[in-house]
């Protein structure tokens, strides 16, 4: 079944803008893959090397080019509860790798940054170009070229986009990527909200903020909110790198291992040495790039794609804008309320019909391609299931419900929770933002008010201590863009702002910087473009200016006299605190070179 007429008509503007770049990428995909097994190019010596830890009959099978040899890239690392069960994984790929007949080794690890660890610490500003670094950091390791298919063992923030740049600028490759799953469900998302709320005003102490935190964050697996994280797994299963049902089964459970090793095998199954040879390069085209856009409409997905998916997209030829992104957000319902644009987190989700019944529903509507390849086989249907754990141990599949098993979590397409997406573009005298309508109240999607200026996230929340922040307002904290600062998430600033709206005041942010995919009821016009370092409009305003944003309509202006608001001599910061601590000094390179949030923020990209 084809796309809706206008989902089609942007994917065809999509090829047709994408050709300067999408064509030369495929040349240089199909010349590596007409080199046949890439490892048979290695010298004695560099396969000695390669092997010199294998066993003997695995040095006599990657002696030859008959027997594939799968590359492991790992993000593990114990800092991120969702990245801890990949200690294990090695282990369990090289005994599928085996018992398939193939080889398995490690190719590499890279670097992963818990956003939760480092969130309003200068960590974080760090955290945007570890997506890049992520993604060199894989090149690292491909680059032994002993390899004839890659699995991918990541799930946060900006691994899984990094991950994605890696497999893709490796295209001649198949690659499927592996996710750990989701954390058991502990103390609701909205209740650990509601302690830190009363912490900030003073009403409980640290050790009851510590304890909600804990009963929240409690064991391995992915946070349960549906933040950036959590937005990767919909995407990589949407987009055919997962095999299907693969994005929401908890850790430490036998379907978990049963799917880990069933991916393994089917990585080596689309091997060159096989028949149904699946490069990613030619696996992701367009119509891949439109599902994931559409899949983030229809569950509320984080802002951080609106960056994350340019950067990736752009890593396999193909150019997405945010002008696209605002146009699908315009024809895609939201199908799904999960934290923070709902009460339920992604086990219920899941629960509810989850992936399964989400593509279903998006592929009845035509609002997905379904003619698209997967690392599965061809076209999305085969994804419109719910994962089980056969009595033999390995994966069995069922058809996903045709009714959601909750409809006040996963709606259907004929009474979806929003008409339209959860991502919205803005654009006016202040340039052009990103807003998270899913998450925000309708009456909050106009606001009006004065601006309050910041140049950093600590100052509000000083203000907000000394009893300064009164009445309405539009918080403007600038200078934390990619370039002046790594654009940190600013997503402390939530609770704070949470407060004051309950409090009846009405409230806004406006910043060049971003939040995290978690953060939500606060209106948040992010990733203000041009940034303020850049030169921006925003580094023009002051306090006291009006300001609209109108989430609506689809615009952000200030309402002050043109003429003399852009006479105004530009505010410019101290970011010499910026340059220096928590490795921010190796960086500098990185924010002189990094590009402008509505083309991704990357180091990679011209
Ligand atoms: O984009 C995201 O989803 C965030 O980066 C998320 O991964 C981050 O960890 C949040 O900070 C978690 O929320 P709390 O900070 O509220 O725990
Ligand atoms: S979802 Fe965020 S907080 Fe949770 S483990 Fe991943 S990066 Fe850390």
């Amino acid at each position: 079944m084809s796309a809706d007429a206008r989902i089609e008509a942007i994917t065809a503007r999509i090829v047709e803008r994408s050709k300067p770049f999408r064509e030369p990428y495929l040349d240089r995909v199909r010349a590596a893959v007409s080199k046949g097994v890439h490892r048979s190019v290695l010298g004695c010596g560099n396969l000695a090397h390669g092997f010199a830890v294998c066993s003997p009959a695995e040095k006599t099978a990657l002696a030859g080019d008959r027997v594939p040899n799968l590359g492991i890239i790992t993000s593990y690392n114990d800092m991120l509860s969702a990245h801890q069960p990949f200690e294990t994984y090695p282990a369990l790929i090289r005994q599928a790798a085996h018992e398939a007949g193939g080889v398995a080794q490690v190719a590499g690890g890279v670097p992963a940054m818990c956003d939760g660890v480092t969130q309003g610490q200068p960590g974080m500003e760090l955290s945007l170009f570890s997506r890049d670094l992520i993604a060199m950091a894989a090149g690292v390791g491909l680059s032994h070229n002993m390899f004839d298919a890659i699995v991918y063992l990541g799930v946060c923030d900006k691994i899984v986009p990094g991950l994605t740049i890696a497999a893709l600028t490796f295209g001649h490759l198949p690659a499927v990527f592996i996710p750990a799953g989701p954390m058991t469900s502990g103390l609701p998302n909205d209740e650990k909200a509601r302690v830190r709320q009363l912490f900030a005003e003073g009403k409980v102490g640290r050790d009851e903020l510590l304890d909600a935190e804990s009963k929240s964050y409690h064991g391995p697996g992915t946070c349960t909110f549906y933040g950036t994280a959590n937005s990767n797994q919909m995407l990589m299963e949407i987009m055919g790198f997962h095999m299907p049902g693969a994005s929401f089964v908890n850790p430490g459970t036998p379907l978990r291992d049963a799917l880990t090793k069933e991916a393994s095998k089917r990585a080596l199954a689309i091997t060159a040495q096989g028949n149904e040879f699946t490069p990613a390069g030619e696996m992701i085209d367009e119509r891949s790039i439109v599902n994931g856009v559409v899949g983030l409409h229809a569950t509320g997905g984080s802002t951080n794609h609106t960056m994350h998916l340019i950067a990736m997209a752009r890593a396999a030829g193909i150019v997405l804008t945010w002008q696209d992104i605002s146009e699908l957000s315009d024809i895609v319902p939201l199908l799904a309320r999960v934290y923070p644009n709902g009460l339920a987190d992604v086990n219920h989700f899941h629960a509810a019909g989850g992936m399964g019944f989400l593509i279903k529903e998006l592929l009845k509507a035509g609002y997905l391609h379904d003619d698209v390849r997967t690392v599965y086989g061809q076209g999305l249907n085969a994804y419109t299931i719910e994962p089980r754990l056969g009595g033999d141990g390995n994966v069995r599949r069922e058809p996903a419900p045709h009714v959601s098993h909750d409809p006040k979590v996963l709606a259907s397409t004929e009474h979806p929770f929003q008409h339209t997406g959860g991502l919205k573009m803005l654009s006016g005298n202040l340039g052009k933002a990103v807003i998270k309508t899913s998450a925000v109240k309708p009456e909050r999607h106009v606001i009006e008010a004065p601006a309050k200026v910041f140049h950093d996230q600590a100052e509000l929340n000083a203000a907000f201590k000394a009893g300064e922040l009164k009445g309405d307002f539009i918080a403007v904290v600038r200078f934390q863009g990619p370039k002046a600062n790594g654009m940190p998430e600013l997503h402390k600033l939530t609770t704070v702002l949470g407060i004051l709206q309950d409090r009846g005041q009405t409230v806004a942010l406006l910043t060049d910087g971003r939040m995290s995919g978690a953060s939500g009821k606060v209106p948040a016009a992010i990733h203000v473009t041009p940034e303020a370092i850049d030169g921006g409009p925003i580094a023009r305003i002051r306090d006291g200016d009006l300001i609209r944003l109108d989430a609506v309509k689809g615009t952000i202006d200030v309402l002050e006299d043109a003429a003399a608001f852009a006479a105004r001599p530009p505010a410019t910061a101290d970011l010499s605190a910026n340059e220096f601590g928590m490795g921010r000094e190796l960086f500098a390179s990185f924010r002189a070179i990094a590009g402008p949030a509505d083309q991704g923020a990357s180091v990679l990209f011209a």
